[in-house]
């Protein structure tokens, strides 16, 4: 039971609804593409308070009408094969249609299918799922003064599994009584990349608002930050986990003026070489290794964000 002496109050609050699954299939042409996401739409706003406090639903419009309106927006936007638009463009319409929402928080998922290729041939219309890996894009678009819209818009991939045979190091760290680790001059580096990149938006009056995005190349630098990720993990010759990973945030902030901050989260997944001198002195350590034992946990975990220095330009 709750004391009623106690005083609280609402500190926040955000509510929709989650995990609405919708696939659109684009037949422009002969040669369909798909965009298969899961999409989560929160409204926020002072109104809602009371349907908290108060029991009152007057303000509340229903999460089944948010969910419906996904697949009624779906169905007109010309921009649901770029996420961030399309997120855009549903929280745009929260706004524009209930004058008492403040706050629209849109996260999109897109899940992979990759074209078959069928007899050499890219396949017009069929599909394989080429791994776990997502694109996703995160946005919060507020009411700003004198009708003017600002939006924070986060874009990122998750669980891009990677794996190199040889070009990675890991040396000269401490050592001390808690160490049993050995020194690597030539190690196996893998990780699941999580990337999230911040885009630097003006704040914008509310009609110029989706104008004003589309300027942002939005898959290109999704393309981007992903062949960044990959070239720099292939061709590092990597001291650690920390110095590539800043390697790969560095290079995107100086590819894209509209990137203020890249972020990073890389578990490191081990690979033990595993000691095979118990039989007959077989020699499988240091640069005698070739078979390995993958650690499922624990996982080394290294985070960073990389931020552009303010003053610097951005070309
Ligand atoms: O790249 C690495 N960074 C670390 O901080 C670390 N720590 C560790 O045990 N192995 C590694 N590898």
């Amino acid at each position: 039971m709750t004391n009623p002496s106690v005083n609280v109050y609402l500190d926040k609050q955000e509510y929709g609804k989650d995990k609405v699954r919708l696939l659109k299939v684009h037949r422009d042409s002969k040669i369909h593409r798909v965009d298969d996401l899961t999409i989560r739409c929160l409204l926020s706003g002072t109104s809602f308070t009371t349907s908290y406090t108060e029991a009152s639903n007057k303000a509340v419009v229903a999460t089944d009408s948010i969910k419906n309106t996904c697949y009624i927006l779906a169905k007109s936007s010309k921009v649901v094969d770029t996420l961030e638009l399309f997120a855009s463009e549903l929280g745009n319409h929260f706004l524009n249609t209930y004058n008492w929402v403040d706050g629209a928080h849109v996260t999109i998922i897109r899940h992979r299918w990759a074209r078959m290729n069928i007899d050499g041939k890219p396949h017009t219309h069929s599909f394989w799922r080429d791994g776990d890996e997502t694109r996703q894009t995160d946005i919060f678009i507020k009411r700003g003064a004198n009708g003017r819209r600002t939006i924070e818009i986060k874009s990122a991939i998750a669980g891009l599994l990677v794996l190199k045979t040889t070009g990675s190091s890991f040396e000269d760290f401490v050592r001390d009584e808690y160490t049993t680790l050995r020194e690597a001059k030539d190690r196996i580096l893998s990780t699941c990349v999580d990337a999230t990149w911040e885009f630097n938006v003006p704040s914008v009056q509310t009609e110029s608002l989706l104008p004003t995005l589309s300027q942002i190349p939005f898959n290109q630098i999704y393309d981007s930050v992903r062949d960044v990720t990959c070239k720099i993990f292939a061709e590092d010759e990597s001291a650690s986990v920390q110095a590539t990973l800043y390697k790969m945030a560095a290079q995107s902030i100086a590819n894209w003026k509209w990137l203020d901050r890249v972020s990073y989260a890389l578990p490191n997944r081990h690979f033990f070489a595993v000691d095979l001198s118990y039989f007959r002195g077989t020699k499988n350590l240091a640069e005698h290794a070739d078979v390995y034992q993958p650690l499922s946990d624990p996982s080394g975990l290294i985070t960073a964000t990389v931020a552009r220095a303010p003053g610097t330009s951005r070309l």
